[in-house]
C-alpha cells in the first residue's frame, strides 16, 4: 500500500515517535475497597484510595483503574458488536451518518486541529433524548433535543451499548465521589450536576494505517466534560503528554482496566477546583498491521450547569481564578462547529481566567 493522503499528514513536530520509550506508567489504582464494601466498612482502605486518586489527578491528570465493578461481559458484548459494525460496508455504516440535524452517529472524516484523523467514529448520547441549548448564543434560551441513530446491524448493538453506558456512568459517578473526597469535599458534592447529565459515548475505530509515522489516529487534544472513562483494547497507541517534562508517553493496555482522564477542553475540573487539578493533552497513534478500538464515555453535567470555582475551595486568600461559564452553551458551540462556521469565537480557558 502507498502513502496516505496529504490531509492526514501531521506537521513534523507533531509526528509520532514509533519506538516506544519505556517510561514509568500512569498510576494504577485498585478500586476494590470502594466496590466491594460500603463506605463505612473499611475507612482506612478507602482513605488510601482517595489519597491515590488525589495525587494522580494532581500529578498526572490520568490514571488507570482495576477492580472497578464493570462486568467483563458488559464490555465484551459492546466490543463484539462494535467490531461487527465497523466491518460493514461503508454504505451500511453511512446509514447512521451524523450531520447538522442528527448530531450523533457515524463519521469517517474527522479533523483534530485541522488535520484529518485516521479513524472512524460512532457517537451516542447516554440519555435519550439529551436536552441542550439550541444555539451557543448567551441570550438565546431555546433548547433542543439530541437523539441517537442506532445501527440496524448487528441487531444486539443497542442493547449492548445501553448496558455498557449504565454500568460505566455508575463507575464515573463513583470516581466523582472519590475526586470530591480528595478535594476535602463531601462525597456527593458533584452529584447534583449530573442528574440531567449530557454524557456521551465516543467509539473510535482505527484501521491499520500504511504511514503510522506521518499520521495520527487522533491528534492531540483535551476531552470535554468532567471525566472520561476509556476502554482501550490490547493493541496500544494512547499517549499522554507528561506534565513534568512534556514528553509523550504511552499508556500501557491492561486487560479489563479503564483509563480515567479527569481533564477536558474547557477544563471543568480546573475551574471547579480553582486550579488545583489541571488537564492533560493526549493523542492516539496508529500502526500498519492491526486495527485498534477504544471506547470513551465522557461524563458531562446538565446543560444548565454554570461551571465556576466551588465556594468551598475559594476564600480571601484563594480568590476565584476563573469566571463562570455555561456548560451547555459551550457544548452546543463545539458540536455545531463540526458542521458550520459560527459567528462566535470558541471559548478558551484563558479567556475565563480572572487576571490577578
Ligand atoms: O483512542 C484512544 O486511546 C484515545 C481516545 C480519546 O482520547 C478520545 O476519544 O477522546
Ligand atoms: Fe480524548
Amino acid at each position: 500500500m502507498g502513502e496516505v493522503d496529504e490531509t492526514f499528514i501531521q506537521d513534523p513536530e507533531h509526528r509520532p515517535c514509533l519506538s516506544i520509550i519505556e517510561a514509568e506508567d500512569i498510576p494504577l489504582i485498585d478500586l476494590s475497597p470502594i466496590i466491594t464494601s460500603s463506605s463505612s466498612s473499611n475507612p482506612k482502605a478507602i482513605k488510601e484510595v482517595v489519597k491515590q486518586i488525589g495525587s494522580a489527578c494532581k500529578e498526572w491528570g490520568f490514571l488507570q483503574v482495576i477492580n472497578h465493578g464493570v462486568p467483563v461481559e458488559t464490555r465484551h458484548k459492546l466490543d463484539t458488536a462494535v467490531r461487527e459494525f465497523f466491518k460493514l460496508p461503508l454504505e451500511e455504516k453511512r446509514k447512521v451518518r451524523r450531520d447538522e440535524s442528527k448530531v450523533m452517529g457515524y463519521y469517517d472524516a474527522e479533523l483534530t486541529k485541522n488535520v484529518r484523523d485516521w479513524k472512524e467514529v460512532l457517537d451516542f448520547v447516554v440519555k435519550e433524548p439529551t436536552v441542550v441549548p439550541a444555539s451557543p448564543y448567551p441570550d438565546d434560551k431555546e433548547v433542543t433535543q439530541w437523539y441517537n441513530q442506532w445501527p440496524e446491524y448487528p441487531p444486539q448493538f443497542r442493547e449492548a451499548c445501553e448496558e455498557y453506558n449504565e454500568q460505566v456512568v455508575k463507575l464515573g459517578l463513583k470516581l466523582m465521589e472519590l475526586i470530591a473526597m480528595s478535594l476535602d469535599l463531601p462525597a456527593n458534592r458533584f452529584h447534583g450536576y449530573f442528574e440531567d447529565e449530557t454524557s456521551n459515548l465516543r467509539i473510535n475505530y482505527y484501521p491499520p494505517c500504511p504511514s503510522p509515522h506521518l499520521a495520527l489516529g487522533l491528534g492531540r487534544h483535551k476531552d470535554g466534560g468532567a471525566l472520561t472513562v476509556l476502554a482501550q483494547d490490547d493493541v496500544g497507541g494512547l499517549e499522554i503528554k507528561r506534565k513534568t517534562d512534556g514528553e509523550w508517553i504511552r499508556v500501557k493496555p491492561i486487560p479489563h482496566a479503564f483509563v480515567i482522564n479527569i481533564s477536558n477542553i474547557l477544563q471543568t475540573f480546573k475551574v471547579w477546583s480553582n486550579d488545583r487539578y489541571d488537564s492533560v493533552e493526549h493523542r492516539a497513534l496508529v500502526n500498519s498491521e492491526k486495527e485498534r478500538l477504544s471506547i470513551g464515555l465522557s461524563l458531562n453535567p446538565a446543560h444548565y450547569t454554570l461551571v465556576k470555582p466551588l465556594e468551598e475551595l475559594t476564600d480571601e486568600q484563594n480568590p476565584p481564578k476563573f469566571r463562570p461559564y455555561s456548560w451547555g452553551k459551550f457544548m452546543t458551540h463545539r458540536k455545531l462547529t463540526n458542521f458550520k462556521k459560527l459567528n462566535i469565537d470558541n471559548i478558551q480557558i484563558d479567556q475565563l481566567r480572572i487576571l490577578e
